[in-house]
Order: C-alpha cells, then structure tokens, then sequence
C-alpha cells in the first residue's frame, strides 16, 4: 500500500526541502572529507543534458569511494542530498543485495535518427530503450523519428521528456509517437502529469516530480503515474531510496544521475537491493563518457553486475582532474553542503 503521508526521511515537511537524515547518522568532518576529495572533468561521447563534459568529486572513506556530483547549476539546499548520498557510500557501503544482475536500459540522447543505430551498438543485448524527446530546439518530427530509428533495433522503447511539454503537447505527441512502454516526465507538475495519465492509455513515469519535489509522495496521492525514477544521489543515497521506493508503491527505476562509475555502482547496489525490479533500469549512462575514474558498468546480455569501488581501491583520477580553480569551487561547495547536513 502506498503511503502517501509524512514518512521518516523528512521528505514533504513544510519549509524543509528534502534533505533526507537518515543515514549516516553520523557526518565525518570536512576536512576528513577534503582530504581525499578529488574534482574529475568527463569528457562526454554525446552532447547530454546540454553537458559535453561532466564535473564531479570523488572522495574514499572507510567503505570505499562515494561521489559528489550535483549539477552545476543546483543551490546547495539541492546538493546537499547528493552530499549524503556520497558520504553514505563512502562510510557506510551498499545494502545487501537480494539479485546478482540488474536489467538496464539503452539511454539515446537528442541525437539525429541516423545517428541511433551507430549509439545502440554500445548497449550489448539491450531490451529496452529510452530515448530522450522534447529537446529545446527540436521538433516532434524529430522526435517521431529518433524513436522510430530507435524501435528497428530494440523494441521496447521508453522516452523522456524531461518536462518539456504542455499538456496538450504531450498528450499530441505520446499519439505521434505510438506504443512506449511508459512517457517519463511529459511535463513539469504532478497535476499536468495526472492530466496526461488520464487522457492517454500509455503508462506514466514521474522522475523530476520525485527528485526534485518537497513532497515526492504527492505523485501517488494525484495519481499522477505509474512508474517511479529514483535517482540515488539527488535522494541522499541508497538506503533512503530504497526506503522512499518502498513507501511510494509505484513500479520502480533507478537512474543514473550522469554519475562516474562510483555513483553508478551505488545505483546498482540500490537496483540490486530492491526487493522487486519488473523494469530495466537506466543506468548505462558510463557508456556516454569517453573516460572514467574505473572501469564503467558496461551492458553484457542487458545487464549489468554490482560491483563496488572498496577502501584501497585506486581510482584513476589523476588523468581527468578538473583545473585547480574547478578543484577549489568545488571543495567551496561541499564545505557549505557539510554545513547545511551538520544543521
Ligand atoms: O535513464 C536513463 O536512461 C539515463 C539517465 C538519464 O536519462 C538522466 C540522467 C541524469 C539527468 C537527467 O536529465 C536524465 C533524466 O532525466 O532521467
Ligand atoms: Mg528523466
């Protein structure tokens, strides 16, 4: 049953933008923290989310290697939650895991239609697609024919929208398209979302309405989708998105927050915890980056195996560190972000 109350990870409590608390309990110092962090710039394959490279910070404690990675643009009530999320990683480890192999997705970013097949070869064994729709700038000719091309190599196709659409584009657009396994985030709020589900017979998907909402249960209590996209570190790590997954009831999805292989095997680790997984999930983001800190979770048969980045573990850092300016912005935030989790 889902529960669409007040729950313990401080999600939905008025003026208090989700910084869930519940694991670790106990926040190392900082300049613990510091002394191991590491800013890593990943060049990119493919344009993604307007990014060609991805900054991000790696840092080791005693359960291994936890990543700091939120998106540039994020204020740090935002970024904290990623901050929880690497530190859990780092000190606490993964959960137990209840399956040895998770199902994931082939992800195609808003490339032309002749580029869709050259990109599906990266994902051995793929059963299913996403393919992202509604970019700036684009058409839906555009995007009717990504996922066509997408559809003669895999046929299982889901596709996200990022939150592009009005409702009525949406609803215009999911009939262009055709039969999707589920339309993530056709539009920005949960009641468009709820809008959309009910004038249309294809499944819905909630991503940001979850990750980026005060009130993630909000979209059970509208009936606003069917499916949930959990992403590990924007909800403060593995442990608290099991347990948000868990409360919401919804069909499940752990995604990738365009993190290097350390947050990945988080997402992994979190898959492979779930007690129940019917859908691929979109994790095979490491196959956008031309480098990584560690060998990337790279799809064989569909799937990929939990595999995690443990204390002595060397990462190989040194080749993609960010210039000494981006190192210093980033050790800047992560101080602030340490302060706002010590609060
Ligand atoms: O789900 C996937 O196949 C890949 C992950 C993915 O699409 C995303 C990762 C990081 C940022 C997001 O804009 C994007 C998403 O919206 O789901
Ligand atoms: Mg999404």
């Amino acid at each position: 049953m889902a529960n669409t109350g007040g729950d313990s990870l401080g999600f939905g409590r008025p003026g208090a933008r989700a910084v869930p608390r519940l694991f670790p309990a106990v926040i190392p110092d900082v300049e613990e923290l510091l002394q191991t962090a590491v800013v890593v710039r990943l060049p990119m394959r493919t344009r993604f989310r307007g990014l060609t490279a991805r900054e991000t910070m790696v840092f080791a404690g005693p359960a291994g290697w936890g990543e700091f990675g939120p998106f540039i643009e994020y204020d740090d009530a935002e970024a904290a939650s990623w901050l929880r999320a690497g530190v859990e990683a780092a000190y606490l480890g993964p959960p137990d895991p209840v399956r040895e192999t998770v199902p994931v997705n082939a992800t195609v970013p808003a490339v032309p239609a002749d580029e869709v097949a050259g990109l599906l070869r990266r994902y051995p064994g793929a059963g299913t697609a996403k393919v992202k729709v509604a970019e700036p700038g684009q058409t839906l000719d555009d995007d009717v024919a990504r996922v066509a091309a997408t559809r003669e190599v895999i046929g299982r196709v889901r596709i996200d929208a990022n939150g592009g659409w009005t409702v009525d584009e949406a609803i215009a657009a999911i009939r262009a398209i055709g039969d999707v396994e589920y339309a993530e985030q056709p539009c920005r709020t949960v009641e468009e979302l709820a809008a959309v589900r009910r004038a249309v017979g294809v499944p819905i998907a909630a991503d940001e309405s979850i990750r980026k909402a005060d009130d993630p249960f909000r979209v059970v209590a509208a009936e606003a989708a069917d499916v949930a996209v959990v992403k590990v570190a924007p909800l403060g790590g593995m442990r608290a998105t099991l347990e948000l997954a868990d409360g919401l009831g919804l069909d499940i999805v752990v995604s990738s927050a365009l993190d290097s292989a350390v947050g990945i095997a988080a997402g992994v680790a979190t898959a492979a915890a779930l007690p129940r997984l019917d859908l691929a999930c979109g994790l095979g983001t490491g196959s956008l980056f031309t480098a990584d800190v560690a060998p990337p979770f790279l799809m064989h048969d569909g799937v990929v195996e939990p595999r995690w980045f443990g204390p002595g573990r060397a990462l190989d850092v040194a080749a993609h560190a960010a210039p000494p300016d981006r190192q210093r912005w980033w050790r800047e935030r992560l101080r602030r972000c340490h302060r706002l989790l010590r609060n």
